[in-house]
């Protein structure tokens, strides 16, 4: 490794620098390094700059990292306050030399001093955020379905239960998406909240000229008592055999539902559209109902298993009194943290390399799932 250069500015951006910041973070994300007027214009509607940092060597941006508010639900269902960390990059010019290591310091301890009682992010590879006292907190499963092979009934055409599907446009799902999701997240250990900036960009409101879109469909799930409790959008790729045989593989860009019975029929849904032999299931929780909703469940091969939201404990206090529990009794846990950031109340860190310190947790809530 390089010695670190101290010379090297590691620092929240201001607005102006917003072009040189997007510079440097398409350049570390192997995208054009371009910059356009639109895209600078459309960043400065989101990002904030005292939570935006740079690295600057003789005033050139060459690395770049960026927080935002963000909330997890604990088990049980309590949300805690989370810094989510996006947009990590260090140029190839300036690599292994302390980069990320000072920018993720001066991030986390901003972080602590606001409250946040956990750090999250999506790493792009496995062995870079251990170190920093992150472990991958939710998984992520991909299906790919065999439609001819998943035993579906080909006269089935809608749900049994008094339910019904309809498909709407993008308006209609940016309407009822998020307070769906909402519902949804409160009850779901590991989710987080959707920004307004999520829906827009999801559903091709929001979106830059270099970037492609294909308009969903969108299918909205009413259940008997027109109560909304599901939404799916999923694309066709249009194939068809050279023996004119239609081959669609359908890929399913999201599917919120907040009931079994949503979350079956919208599977369902999906599957039985006439032309799709194969569904793409885009990325669910492992414990997803969808290969079970299929009378083959066999049909359903994963195609991804991989870590998904990596968490950072920086309230080890907060974070246990958050969670509910099976029963009630005591639990000691010793924790050691060379950086300190698990520690509670404000407490100094302990000295370095390691010190345990120890919590008693008392647990004394109801049994909740
Ligand atoms: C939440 C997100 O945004 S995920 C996106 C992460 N970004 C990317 O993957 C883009 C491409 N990669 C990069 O930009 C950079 O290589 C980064 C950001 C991953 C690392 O930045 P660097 O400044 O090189 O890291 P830094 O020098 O602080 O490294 C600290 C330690 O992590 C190790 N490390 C850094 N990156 C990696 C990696 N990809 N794989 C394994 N080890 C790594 C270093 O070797 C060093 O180890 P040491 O302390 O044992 O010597």
């Amino acid at each position: 490794m390089t010695p670190a250069r101290p010379d090297i500015d590691v620092r929240p951006i201001t607005e102006a620098e917003i072009p040189d910041w997007t510079r440097a973070l398409n350049t570390g994300f192997l995208r054009s390094p371009e910059v356009s007027a639109e895209e600078v214009a459309d960043r400065g509607t989101y990002i904030v700059p005292s939570r935006t940092l740079g690295a600057f060597d003789a005033g050139r941006c060459v690395a770049t990292f960026r927080s935002f508010e963000q909330e997890l639900t604990a088990v049980g269902g309590t949300p805690v306050a989370a810094d989510a960390i996006s947009n990590v990059t260090v140029t190839s010019t300036h690599r292994r030399r302390g980069l990320l290591t000072r920018m993720m310091a001066h991030d986390l301890a901003a972080a602590k001093e606001r409250g946040d009682v956990v750090a999250t992010l999506i790493a792009a590879e496995y062995p870079i955020y251990g170190r920093y006292g992150f472990g991958p907190a939710t998984w992520t499963t991909e299906w790919t379905i065999d439609v001819p092979r998943a035993g579906l009934d080909p006269r089935w055409s809608g749900p049994e239960d008094g339910g019904r599907i309809d498909l709407v446009d993008g308006d209609e799902v940016r309407k009822l998406g998020p307070e769906l999701h909402e519902r949804l997240r409160r009850a779901q250990p590991g989710a987080i909240d959707r920004s307004e900036r999520w829906w827009q960009v999801s559903t091709g409101a929001r979106r830059l000229d270099r970037e492609s879109w294909t308009e969903p469909f969108y299918a909205v799930y009413r259940a008997a008592d027109g109560t909304v409790e599901g939404l799916s959008a999923y694309v066709c790729d249009g194939t068809w055999s050279d023996a004119k045989q239609p081959l669609n593989t359908a890929t399913v860009k999201g599917l919120v539902a907040v009931t079994p019975a949503a979350e079956r029929a919208l599977w369902l849904h999906v599957c039985s559209i006439d032309w799709v032999v194969k569904v793409r299931s885009g990325r669910r929780a492992p414990d997803d109902l969808l290969p079970l909703v299929l009378p083959n469940p066999r049909a359903a091969s994963i195609t991804t298993q991989a870590d998904w939201l990596w968490v950072r404990i920086l309230d080890v206090v907060r974070a246990l009194e958050a969670r509910t529990y099976e029963g009630t009794g005591a639990l000691v846990l010793e924790v050691a943290d060379r950086a300190g950031g698990g520690r509670g109340g404000g407490a100094p860190p302990p000295p370095p390399p390691t010190a345990a310190f120890r919590y008693l947790v008392i647990a004394a809530g109801p049994v909740t799932h």
